[in-house]
């Protein structure tokens, strides 16, 4: 697309001011991003995959805008406690226990899992640093700031928020239920004060422990984000990432830290930005309460993973998404309408350059629409119609698609109509099978043999499968779950 990157200038929404901001980066040409990763104790749930979603399709706005993007995605395999107040138990450690493995084991299964989940939903490969990896260089940061800042309980070593200026600017914590939630340490000088080092209590042991000028234990969780951005983007960069959740007290205790660490008023990164919830009708989603709705789930199913995907591109991310299976089937259709749209165009070379008018019309639409804070839900219907337009050149009509979805990341151009028949999990029939039965139906029909294909149908039916004569898309049949 021609100067496709200087049609509309990129502004996205900074927590810290609560306000639009051009991008402007740090580094000329350059974007670096930090998102906070998952604790790698349990599965994630979807809720947890729309944040790197949402992680992904900036880093992909941003290459698409023509920075070189560097985007770090953290393990936390050691470090966070069940509440983000340290308060609780190490949720490591505490699955470790309940399934009798190390906490070594839980964090690599975890982790493994978690990278397959990136996959399937098309989330490019970010770095993926582990905490464990940085321990070193986290006693090393706490070392330099423990004189001015921070003070020792018998818990560990902890971090005087008071020694700062404006702690809590980004949650605006100080009126609302920011620092209402956090727990009472005895002997904290203030409510909000944080660990920068756990001491493994007397009598106990850890799986996970280091020693340190503070004792053997465990870094806190909020330094690991701090060292690693640091270490990984340098500081001052450009944009952090994370759930909602996160600009109440972790983030708050990232830009503390970051602020005593480097001496100065600055946060670390230039633009905070958060995701907001996806929710379930019964409220936010969570892991604590048992069975909770995977990936995976949702393919034992028989949707496609990018179905998801697209699900959350439907909404605005700063907006919360009430996940249901209604919803999840409207967006499995939409995104097979798209790939039956491109798989039109088989065979077809794609041009070197738009030169349609409609084209690049419908091309500054979308432009206008990532470039507004990622309004993905806008850009979606300018993909659309252009996957609609009639009289076309197809090579044009590609290319178009082709720049559209790279930010997008449906994967359009490499799915097939085979790809996104996903077998349910319970399925009692293959998709091979059905198709077979269909043509013998059919076979059975234009010999006017109506008993017989009858028969087929009231058995594909008791097998659970629907059979869609004249269905629009031409999908022809589906399982029903
Ligand atoms: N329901 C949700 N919707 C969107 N993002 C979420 C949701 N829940 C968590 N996140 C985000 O997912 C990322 C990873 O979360 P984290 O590993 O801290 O686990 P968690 O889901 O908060 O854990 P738990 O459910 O046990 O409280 C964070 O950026 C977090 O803000
Ligand atoms: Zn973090």
């Amino acid at each position: 697309m021609p100067n496709a990157h200087s049609m509309s200038d990129l502004k996205l929404f900074n927590s810290l001011t609560r306000q639009l901001e051009p991008f402007q980066p740090v580094h000329p040409g350059e974007a670096r991003v930090y998102s906070c990763g998952p604790t790698v104790y349990n599965y994630q749930h979807i809720g947890n995959m729309r944040a790197y979603v949402f992680a992904d399709t900036l880093g992909r706005v941003l290459s698409y805008k023509g920075y070189k993007l560097t985007h770090v995605i953290n393990i936390t395999d050691v470090g966070h406690l069940t509440s983000d107040a340290d308060a609780g138990e190490d949720k490591m450690e505490k699955m470790a226990a309940s399934q009798g493995k190390s906490a070594w084991e839980i964090a690599a299964f975890y982790q493994a899992d978690f990278e397959a989940d990136l996959a399937r939903l098309n989330i490019r490969k970010p770095a993926h640093p582990k905490a464990t990896e940085y321990v070193d260089a986290m006693i090393e940061w706490g070392k330099s700031i423990a004189d001015k800042h921070c003070y020792e309980l018998d818990s560990g070593l902890y971090f005087d928020v008071s020694t700062v200026p404006e702690y809590g600017r980004l949650a605006r914590a100080v009126t609302d239920d920011g620092e209402g939630r956090i727990d009472e340490v005895e002997g904290k000088r203030n409510k909000a004060d944080f660990a920068i080092w756990r001491k493994t209590p007397e009598g106990e042991t850890r799986q996970m422990e280091w020693d340190s000028p503070w004792g053997r234990g465990a870094p806190g969780w909020h330094l690991e984000c701090s060292v690693m951005s640091k270490a990984l983007l340098g500081m001052p960069f450009d944009i952090h990432t994370g759930g909602i959740d996160h600009r109440e007290i972790h983030h708050p205790n990232e830009i503390a830290q970051n602020q005593a660490h480097e001496g100065c008023a600055d946060t670390g990164a230039r633009i905070w930005m958060h995701n907001n919830f996806l929710v379930e009708r019964s409220g936010k989603m969570s892991k604590s309460s048992g069975e909770f709705l995977r990936l995976q789930l949702l393919i034992d199913k028989g949707f496609h993973p990018l179905a998801y995907r697209l699900m959350c591109l439907q909404a605005h991310y700063r907006s919360e998404l009430e996940f249901s299976w209604e919803g999840l089937q409207a967006a499995f259709t939409r995104l097979k309408r798209m790939v039956m749209a491109v798989a039109a165009l088989q065979g077809t070379e794609p041009a070197s350059e738009v030169t349609d008018k409609r084209l690049l019309d419908l091309f500054e639409r979308f432009d206008a629409a990532v470039s507004d804070d990622l309004n993905t839900a806008i850009a979606l219907t300018a993909l659309e119609e252009t996957l609609s337009l009639k009289k076309i050149d197809q090579g044009q009509k590609l290319l178009a698609i082709a720049q559209m979805d790279a930010v997008l990341g449906l994967d359009l151009l490499q799915l097939e109509r085979a790809d996104l028949r996903v077998q349910p999990k319970n399925a009692q029939i293959s998709a091979t099978e059905i198709e077979a039965a269909l043509t013998s139906r059919k076979e059975a029909r234009a010999n006017k043999d109506f008993a017989a294909s009858d028969a087929i149908r009231d058995d594909l039916i008791a097998k659970g499968v629907e059979v869609m004569d004249g269905d629009p898309l031409g999908w022809d049949w589906r399982i029903e779950v």
